[in-house]
């Protein structure tokens, strides 16, 4: 399948990379012009679980796209504040028969995507895959993850099956769900409580999940997304949501990771994605009458620390 990664950072080059390993035509549209050279001169270095590999993937802006260069699928890695102009900069590369999956954390993007693509194109879900960039040109994961996702127009599921069937294939671990909306409530409950708490708190998920605070915490934001949930028909069982989340402290398996939240602010000093996460079900909290004071306030916290980082 020829497929373009819009979006090459951490998660982008992980995703492209193994979907170049195995056997896909593999495009990375990127604007990041340090990362495009080191990409195009050494090759996309990949470390996974400490071993480091280099592919050769073609890499370019979205202005240097060519008429020839149409895909079969485009999936979006950008950051959800870099969505919409990458959308439409990457028109050129979109006929239209070309899909696109967006499995960027947060809760709405659908909407955005929908402006620019038709439903009928447009495939939406989740992913547990981590990864985080040592530099430019090098994105660095360790563990495994998986995907879950669905097409957001009707009577496309078959094409939903062979995009997860692509994925999987590279060992990507996709599953086809029928109830994508509840998978990306609960994806967002996991970073509606691990990005921010660790970001304000400068620690990895297992050591935020060791203190003794940490279960009554993230089950009083779980009820602030349900309950928000419950008025969007998505049913979000808190003690299961609470239960995945505190999957996250393992250190044989994620414990370890800083979520991207917390390399996005505190690593590299870069805006946060806090507004599409707890800052989302703070609007629709206000929209529907459910109180979300945690939401609230932790997503003042985190623009607080972004007005001092960033300053
Ligand atoms: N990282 C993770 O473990 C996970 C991330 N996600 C989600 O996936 C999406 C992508 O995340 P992730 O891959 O971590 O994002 P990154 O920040 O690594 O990359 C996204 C984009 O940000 C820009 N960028 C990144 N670093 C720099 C830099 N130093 N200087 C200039 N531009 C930079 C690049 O876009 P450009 O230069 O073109 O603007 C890049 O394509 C997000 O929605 C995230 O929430 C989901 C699960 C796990
Ligand atoms: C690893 C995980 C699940 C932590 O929330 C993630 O999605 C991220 O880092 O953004």
């Amino acid at each position: 399948m020829k497929i373009a990664i819009a979006g090459a950072g951490a998660l982008g080059s992980r995703f492209g990379y193994m979907l170049h390993q195995a056997g896909n035509e593999v495009i990375l549209i990127d604007n990041w012009v340090d990362h495009i050279q080191a990409i195009r001169e050494h090759g996309l270095k990949m470390t996974i679980d400490a071993e480091t590999f280099t592919a050769e993937i073609p890499i370019i802006t979205p202005q240097e796209i060519t008429s020839d260069q149409t895909v079969d699928l485009v999936i979006v890695f950008t950051k959800a504040m870099q969505l919409d102009q990458m959308i439409q900069d990457i028109k050129p590369i979109m006929n239209d028969d070309t899909d696109i999956l967006c499995l960027l954390n947060g809760i709405g993007h659908e909407d955005i995507i929908a402006k620019y693509i038709d439903a009928k194109n447009i495939f939406i879900g989740n992913t547990m895959w981590t990864a985080s960039l040592v530099g430019p040109g090098h994105s660095k994961s360790f563990g495994s993850g998986s995907i879950n996702l669905q097409n957001l127009g009707e009577g496309q599921e078959i094409e939903a099956k062979k995009i997860a069937a692509c994925l999987s294939e590279a060992g990507l671990n996709a599953r086809f769900t029928d109830n994508v909306h509840a998978t990306i409530y609960l994806k967002a409950c996991v970073n509606g409580t691990m990005n921010g708490l660790c970001t304000i708190l400068d620690v990895d998920m297992a050591t935020f999940g060791e203190t003794n605070q940490a279960h009554e915490i993230v089950t009083t934001i779980v009820k602030e997304f349900a309950a928000v949930a419950a008025h969007e028909n998505i049913e979000l069982n808190v003690d299961d949501a609470v239960a995945f989340i505190e999957k996250c402290y393992d250190r044989q398996t994620i414990g370890d990771h800083y979520p991207s939240m917390h390399q996005d602010l505190i690593r590299n000093h870069r805006m946060t994605e806090i507004d599409y996460i707890n800052g989302a079900i703070s609007r629709k909290g206000q929209k529907y009458g459910v109180a979300t004071p945690y939401c609230d306030f932790l997503t003042q916290l985190i623009h607080v620390k972004e007005n001092i980082v960033l300053k």
